[in-house]
């Protein structure tokens, strides 16, 4: 048994072999948002001076179906692949994230909305009367400091995310890019996010159609 502290009722954690490695998977309920969330551990990321670490917002549309839409799928391996390399690091899971918080059937509506009428995923968010970004961190802060992981070099193209975590009182050394190829399929999602959520999304600028604000209000 681990150090329960900081107060996890329902926790457990088993050794999980996957097609990209293998990892200490640590399932845990969050004590506030009572959600079932999942780190996955590699090697010893808390000897580190910093940990690799991603915190990964559910997507099931991209990381289960394999959607092409959006990048998630493809960030959830690239962050696996990143983490095997290094020997160390961590991937927190984290649920009730679906949509930036706002739930899998709202970001299915968004969808509709994003197909029919061209708005784009900050604008077809707003059309429903919901928010752009409510996900909570707290959770992740919390396990991350109960799996003894000080501070953190965080694989994210979004600054907010950094500023999000760094609320949570994480500490964050560094931020390492997390990307992933630019297709026909998402690139009006990710130019959006660069234009309209100040993603760091460099990969576009050789994009056919990714200048700025060309392919605003298609996705
Ligand atoms: N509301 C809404 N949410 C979406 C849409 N497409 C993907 N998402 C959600 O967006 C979340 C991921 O957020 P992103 O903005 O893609 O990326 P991020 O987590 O802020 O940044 P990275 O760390 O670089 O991945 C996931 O929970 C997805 O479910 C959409 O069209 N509308
Ligand atoms: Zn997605």
């Amino acid at each position: 048994m681990r150090d329960h502290a900081i107060g996890y009722e329902d926790i457990a954690e088993a050794e999980l072999v996957t097609r990209r490695g293998t990892f200490r998977a640590v399932a845990f309920r969050d004590p506030v948002d009572g959600n079932e969330h999942m780190a996955l551990v590699r090697g010893e990321p808390g000897a580190r001076d910093s940990a690799l670490v991603r915190v990964h917002s559910e997507c099931m549309t991209g990381d289960i179906f394999g959607a092409t839409r959006c990048e998630c799928g493809d960030q959830l391996g690239a962050a696996l692949d990143a983490i095997v390399r290094e020997g160390a690091g961590v991937l927190v899971y984290l649920r009730g994230h679906e949509g930036r918080g706002i739930g899998l059937v709202a970001k299915v509506r968004t969808h509709i909305l994003q197909d029919e009428q061209g708005l784009d995923t900050v604008d077809s968010a707003t059309a429903l009367g919901l928010p752009v970004d409510v996900r909570d961190y707290g959770p992740a802060a919390r396990v991350l400091r109960h799996l003894g992981i000080g501070p953190v070099r965080l694989m994210t193209n979004n600054p907010d995310k950094v500023g999000a975590l760094e609320a949570c009182g994480i500490e964050v050394a560094a931020r390492v890019p997390l990307l992933v190829k630019a297709s026909d399929d998402n690139v009006a999602y990710l130019t959006a996010k660069r234009d309209r959520l100040g993603h760091d999304l460099p990969q576009l600028d050789a994009f056919p159609g990714a200048r700025l604000g060309e392919a605003s209000g298609s996705a």
